[in-house]
């Protein structure tokens, strides 16, 4: 998938995808998920060792039992019977503690890949460009991040490891039933090949239902995202009883789906329980009746046998539960592959450059269109900075200017032409170099949760108090905190609720000049400020960033003569 674009829900993960592109798809998955097992390998292969220790601890309960019941009670054995009591204790608490130690090994080290894997597609998932942001509901990344890739995770460890469990205690519950009684060993074969025929019809059902109860889950979740973003909103539009009415239709939806979904699981499931149960009465009539026509069978075989069966039930449902996730996990695996196939728009380290030399800014026959759309945004500009320059973008809404900050910031590549520094195509110069050197301030400031000190050092955290406190003064951030009882260590709230929007945008531009860029853009990122304030911090950025370019991109009516070049969007010209 080269776009970033994810796959709209209700759509099939695989659609459009041959069978050849289905296997290279998974096998590169397959990959990638290996790369988070296989530094776990010991700790997994320390739960499979003693997995095996307490399934065998297991298996010899019931063959005691029958030791037990044949050799001690029927025997009138009473040293026999303790002995074999002893014996019983032992081996139960024995898989007590065995049990008590595999799941110690296995949380830590399930957990540490879980939280391996949403690292790596978290730090994957922030390379990507803003318009993947733009076209991506949140909930549903997040609900990939979170429900999907635990599902693949739990499946790719949990699933294995008691599929191999179950197996082995098969095997093992098998082998001794033959060695009991191979009559009622092939009873029971029969019996679970029955099993298989209903699950192979239950199976892709299940698998439908479980993608239709996924995407109603993303639905809700991607509904709260977006409506808890926007509680003012929905507030001074007095909808909150339409937004509370479209929860419950999007609720309804979902209890439908998971409903269905549960009544398939649940038969799957009950049904081999049914079989069990059915083959012990089954066992013990038949059994009986052997015995009382005068057949070889012991009472202690008949118990031991019993029981084996009912023990086999647990690895037997495990299996066909296995079986059945298996059908939800390959959703979760598209969802996630999804993500992990997403390029970002630009190249990391597409050039050599490692420093941004200081000189013009030469723009040449640049063209872009964004990525799915026709019509060209920007076609063939062309302008000049010189070096150091204080300049005014202007030009009507839509006119491109922020579509060209992007392009400057390397959230895009042009289509054709170019942007240079100091004569160095920006295409050929290192992003983290680039977006050290040009620093952005947007519009819409973005503050996190934490104190105004923590968001003004969010890029330079190594920044000293000194010039912490110059850049809070010449952005005005002084001017407000010391109103505040806890000054700059004041609290902002969620995403800098607790402040206005002019003291947002104080704050962003604080963190911006910290920063010391050698190219500060501000976009829109004064427009809440009075016009005194603004003209105040663009005195003093002049003062604080001697020799670099400052572009301030607004659509407001600014004094010309305050700025050395004026580039309008709509002309490129420049008065
Ligand atoms: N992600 C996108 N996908 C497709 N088209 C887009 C996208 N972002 C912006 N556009 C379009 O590109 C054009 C230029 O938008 P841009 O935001 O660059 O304008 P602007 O001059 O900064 O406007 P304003 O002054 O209102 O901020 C607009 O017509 C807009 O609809």
């Amino acid at each position: 998938m080269s776009a970033e674009a994810l796959r709209v829900a209700g759509a099939t993960p695989t659609s459009g995808l041959t069978a050849q592109g289905e296997r290279e798809r998974l096998s590169a998955l397959y990959r990638w998920l290996w790369k988070f097992i296989r530094p776990e390998l010991p700790a997994f292969a320390a739960v499979l060792l003693l997995s095996l220790l307490a399934v065998a601890a297991g298996l010899g309960q019931p063959y005691l039992t029958k030791a037990l019941i044949d050799d001690g009670i029927l025997a009138r054995d009473r040293a026999g019977v303790l002995e074999i009591g002893a014996l019983m204790v032992g081996l139960a608490l024995t898989a007590l503690a065995i049990g008590f130690g595999c799941r110690r090994i296995h949380v830590a080290a399930s957990a540490r890949m879980l939280h391996r894997m949403r690292e790596s597609l978290f730090a994957h998932v922030l390379s990507l460009s803003p318009m993947f942001f733009s076209r991506t509901r949140q909930g549903d990344l997040l609900a990939r991040l979170e429900g999907d890739l635990g599902e693949v995770q739990r499946f790719a460890v949990d699933a294995v490891l008691s599929a191999i469990n179950s197996t082995l205690t098969l095997i093992g519950t098998v082998a001794l039933l033959g060695l009991l009684s191979p009559r009622l060993a092939l009873f029971l074969a029969v019996l679970i090949a029955v099993n298989s025929v209903v699950l192979s019809w239950v199976k892709p059902r299940i698998e439908s239902l479980s993608l239709r109860a996924r995407d109603a889950g993303v639905d809700v979740s991607s509904f709260l995202v977006e409506k808890l973003a926007a509680v003012r909103c929905i507030q001074t539009h007095m909808a909150e009883a339409r937004e509370l009415e479209r929860l419950q239709g999007l609720h309804d939806e979902v209890r439908g789906r998971m409903l269905a979904l549960q009544v398939f699981g649940y038969f799957g499931g009950a049904f081999p329980n049914l079989v069990l149960s059915l083959a012990v009465i089954g066992i013990f009539v038949g059994g009986s009746l052997a015995m009382i026509g005068g057949d070889a069978l012991t009472l202690g075989t008949l118990v031991a046998f019993a029981t084996y069966v009912q023990r086999a039930s647990a690895p037997l449902h495990g299996l066909m539960g296995l079986y059945l996730q298996w059908q939800r996990v390959k959703v979760g695996l598209g969802r996630v592959e999804e993500i992990r196939c997403l390029r970002p728009a630009v190249a990391a380290m597409s050039g050599n450059a490692e420093k941004l030399p200081a000189g013009e800014l030469v723009v040449r026959d640049l063209v872009f269109s964004y990525p799915d759309s026709q019509r060209e945004v920007l076609s063939g500009l062309n302008f000049t900075i010189p070096a150091g320059a204080k300049v005014w973008f202007r030009g009507a809404s839509g006119s491109g200017k922020s579509t060209f900050i992007d392009l400057l910031h390397r959230h895009f590549d042009p289509e054709s032409g170019s942007i240079s520094i100091g004569g160095i195509d920006l295409c050929d110069v290192d992003i983290s170099v680039l977006r050290r050197h040009v620093v952005v301030v947007a519009q819409e400031p973005v503050l996190f949760a934490g104190s105004i000190v923590e968001n003004i050092r969010y890029a330079c955290p190594d920044a000293t108090q000194e010039d912490m406190e110059r850049v809070a003064l010449a952005a005005g951030v002084l001017d407000f905190v010391r109103r505040l009882p806890d000054g700059l260590d004041a609290q902002v709230g969620a995403r800098g609720a607790a402040l206005s929007g002019g003291e947002k945008q104080r704050v962003a531009l604080a963190r911006a000049l910290l920063l010391k860029p050698a190219v500060l853009v501000i976009d829109e990122g004064t427009s809440s400020l009075d016009a005194d304030l603004e003209q105040r911090f663009l005195h003093a950025s002049g003062a604080l960033l001697p020799g670099a370019m400052r572009i301030v991109v607004s659509h407001r009516e600014l004094a010309c003569d305050a700025f050395d070049l004026v580039i309008d969007f709509q002309t490129v010209g420049s008065c």
